[in-house]
C-alpha cells in the first residue's frame, strides 16, 4: 500500500497535544463507537474512549465493572474512525492499580489490540511510579486527578473534590507528581475553579477539565451528555447541546405508528416482483431480480 493511502501517523498527535500548554484550548470528548468516532474526529483534539462507557452504553451504576476486553473493543472500534484526533483508551478498574508490572501488561495490550496513541489512568501521588515506569517504555499516559469515578467506593460517590484547603493542597499535589511522572496532559475532574487555575499553574503540561471551569487548557465532556443521549443524571458541569434523546424517541414513535398503521413500508421501500414476461425457465426462487 502506498504511504498516501495510510491514515496520517498519530504518533506526533502526543506530542501536538503535550505541546497546547498555554495555546488555544484542547478540544476532548468521548467516544465509544466507529460512527461517533467518524462524526467527532473532524471537530476534536483528543478522542476519549471512556471507562464512562460501562455506565453510558451498558447501563452500569458506576464504572467498577469495566473490563479489559470491553475498552479494547470500544478502542478498536474508536481508531477506525479517527484519521486526525489523538485517541486515547482509560485503563478500566483493576487493571493497574496493584502493580507496575502488571499497569504495564495491560497498557501495552491496550495500545497492541487497538492501536490507540495513548492509555488514561486515574490517581495521584500513589499512581506516579506507574505512570513514570510506563512512560519511560514507551507508553504514553494521560493522567486523571480530583474526582476519580473508579474510587466511587472511598471518594462517597460522585462528589466534588478539593472543597477543604487541606484536600486542595493533596489534589495540587497530586497533578504535581504525575506531571512530573511524565504524563503528557491530565484529567482534572471535579474540582473547584480555584484548584483548577493553580493545578493549571503549577504542572508544565496541559490540564483537560471535566467540571473543573474554564481555568484549565482543555474541555472534556460525555458526548452523550451534551448531546442529550443519556439521562440517569445531568452534572451541574454538563451543558446538553442537542436533544437527541427526545428526536430519537419522536422518529422511533412515528416508525411504530405507521408500522401499525401498514403505512410502512411503502411501495418506494419494496423490491418489486420481477415482471411475469421476464421469468424463464431457469429463473429460480434464489435469483430472482430485484
Ligand atoms: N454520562 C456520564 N457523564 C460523566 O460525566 C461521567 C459518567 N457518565 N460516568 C463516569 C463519571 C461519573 N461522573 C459524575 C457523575 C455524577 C456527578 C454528579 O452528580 N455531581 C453533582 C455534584 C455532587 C457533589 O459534589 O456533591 C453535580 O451536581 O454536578 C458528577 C460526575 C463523571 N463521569
Ligand atoms: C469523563 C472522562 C474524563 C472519563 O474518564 C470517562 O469518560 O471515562
Ligand atoms: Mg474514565
Amino acid at each position: 500500500m502506498p504511504l498516501s493511502a495510510q491514515k496520517p501517523a498519530k504518533a506526533a498527535t502526543i506530542q501536538e497535544i503535550r505541546a497546547r500548554k498555554n495555546q488555544t484550548p484542547i478540544v476532548a470528548l468521548t467516544a465509544y463507537t466507529t460512527p461517533i468516532s467518524r462524526l467527532l474526529d473532524p471537530h476534536v483534539d483528543v478522542l476519549l474512549v471512556g471507562d464512562s462507557l460501562g455506565m453510558v452504553i451498558y447501563g452500569m451504576e458506576t464504572t467498577l465493572g469495566v473490563t479489559l476486553e470491553m475498552m479494547c473493543a470500544h478502542g478498536k472500534a474508536v481508531v477506525r474512525g479517527a484519521v486526525s484526533s489523538c485517541v486515547v483508551v482509560d485503563m478500566p478498574f483493576g487493571s493497574y492499580q496493584e502493580s507496575q508490572e502488571l499497569a504495564y501488561r495491560n497498557a501495552a495490550r491496550i495500545l497492541a489490540e487497538t492501536g490507540c496513541a495513548a492509555v488514561k489512568l486515574e490517581g495521584g501521588q500513589e499512581m506516579a511510579a506507574t505512570i513514570a515506569f510506563l512512560t519511560a517504555r514507551g507508553i504514553p499516559v494521560m493522567g486523571h486527578v480530583g474526582l476519580l469515578p473508579q474510587s466511587f467506593n472511598s471518594q462517597g460517590g460522585f462528589r466534588t473534590q478539593g472543597r477543604t484547603a487541606e484536600a486542595a493542597t493533596r489534589i495540587l499535589a497530586d497533578a504535581r507528581a504525575v506531571a512530573d511522572a511524565g504524563a503528557f496532559s491530565i484529567v482534572v475532574e471535579g474540582v473547584v475553579e480555584t484548584l483548577a487555575a493553580e493545578i493549571t499553574n503549577a504542572v508544565v503540561v496541559p490540564t483537560i477539565g471535566i467540571g473543573a471551569s474554564a481555568a484549565c487548557d482543555g474541555q472534556i465532556l460525555v458526548t452523550e451528555d451534551l448531546l442529550g443521549l443519556f439521562s440517569d443524571f445531568t452534572p451541574k458541569f454538563v451543558k446538553r447541546y442537542a436533544e437527541l434523546g427526545s428526536e430519537v424517541s419522536v422518529a422511533v414513535g412515528a416508525y411504530a405508528k405507521e408500522v401499525r398503521a401498514r403505512s410502512f413500508p411503502a411501495s418506494e421501500h419494496c423490491f418489486g416482483a420481477a415482471p411475469q414476461a421476464k421469468r424463464t425457465e431457469e429463473t429460480t426462487e434464489s435469483d430472482d431480480v430485484v
